[in-house]
């Protein structure tokens, strides 16, 4: 893959998928796009490469605007493919401008926004919540003045004993990325210092913000899982990428199927996985999002460790595993194959039952 050749992600500069795209493509000409939805139109339509969009958080679980364009309910997208997988630790800063200690030396006001929690109640267990989930952190800096805050909506569910704790009752503002919140709050109107984003460090560097908490995150691992696309035209062998780097021999593969199932039928979702278990197939995630065709119908997207194309690694299972599935599904398709980069993600072998 040529320099000249672009690779579109969810920008602005210094979003964590930002972080994912310059990580892994590091010889390659990176464009921001302002929707994870633009990044698929540019990998459909071509003017990109390779798309890099985010997937799973270990947290908050899966990012529903990415499934939702998966679920491509409009067939706009028949050409993308996942080449391959990419994670980012995710520690999530609180960015804002600092304010000094109101002039009449109420510093009871400081201490309460960067010491005690206690008023507001998240961390006293309730008959509800005995065990309330305690923020790993404080406020650096008074906070009292934030009155909004912005962020991607994953984030928000990401750093919810922090939020809950020490702003709780803050207006919310959901943006399309976390850098494009700490872009708005860069650009605060009223210049007071009351609206705060949740973003990463570099994007108190690039927005010229002030870190006024860091680490808010609810869990110390806190990463997100993103996905690497392409046109299923392109050829994996031209991409030079660390995403895509082959580790012969020790490849593991994970294969990405939606289907439908009629929803009268009884049985039909138990049948269509039922198929993967035959051929011995391990499914590593299900999710599933509504169809689009009627009120509570699905679209069911499931992982499963193999691949289609290789047939040493998956013997041709998922191969025909995808065959009974178009005996019992209403509908299905086949997402792509990718290497996986988790460690300790292992094949095991179990006898089939065919
Ligand atoms: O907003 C960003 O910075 C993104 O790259 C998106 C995104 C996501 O959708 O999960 C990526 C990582 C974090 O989990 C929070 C937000």
């Amino acid at each position: 893959m040529s320099e000249s050749q672009t690779v579109a992600y969810l920008g602005p500069k210094a979003s964590y998928t930002h972080q994912a795209a310059i990580e892994n493509f590091p010889n390659c000409s990176l464009l921001p796009q302002t929707s994870i939805e633009d990044v698929f139109i540019a990998v459909q339509a071509r003017t990109s490469a390779i798309g890099v969009v985010p997937f799973e958080n270990s947290t908050n679980g899966p990012v529903f605007f990415t499934l939702d364009l998966f679920a491509d309910r409009h067939r706009r997208f028949p050409d993308i493919k996942v080449c391959g997988e990419a994670f980012v630790d995710v520690h999530h800063c609180l960015l804002g401008r600092i304010r000094s200690a109101p002039v009449d030396g109420n510093l009871a006001t400081l201490r309460s926004s960067t010491s005690s929690p206690s008023t507001s109640g998240t961390t006293t267990p309730t008959a509800y919540i005995p065990l309330p989930k305690k923020p790993l952190t404080k406020p650096l800096h008074n906070i009292s003045h934030v009155r909004k805050l912005y962020s991607h909506p994953q984030a928000w569910g990401q750093c919810n004993a922090f939020l809950s704790t020490y702003l709780r009752q803050t207006e919310r503002q959901d943006c399309s990325s976390t850098s494009r919140a700490a872009d708005i709050v860069s650009i605060d109107s009223n210049a007071e210092g009351e609206e705060a984003a949740i973003a990463c460090e570099l994007a108190a560097k690039v927005y010229s913000l002030d870190i006024l908490a860091r680490g808010i995150e609810d869990e110390r691992g806190n990463r997100t899982r993103f996905l690497i696309l392409r046109h299923s035209d392109s050829d994996d062998t031209n991409l030079d990428t660390k995403a895509l780097a082959h580790i012969p021999n020790a490849a593991v593969f994970k294969t990405l199927v939606s289907f439908t199932v009629a929803h009268t039928s009884p049985g039909a979702l138990a049948d269509s996985l039922g198929v993967f278990g035959k051929y011995g197939l391990n499914l590593t995630s299900i999710s599933s999002r509504p169809s689009g065709m009627a009120a509570w119908h699905y679209i069911f997207f499931v992982e499963v460790l193999g691949t289609t194309s290789d047939k040493k690694e998956g013997k041709g299972a998922i191969d025909a595993a995808l065959r009974d599935l178009d005996k019992v599904a209403s509908s299905w398709r086949c997402l792509g194959s990718w290497e996986v980069k988790e460690e300790g993600m292992e094949v095991v072998e179990r006898p089939t039952n065919p």
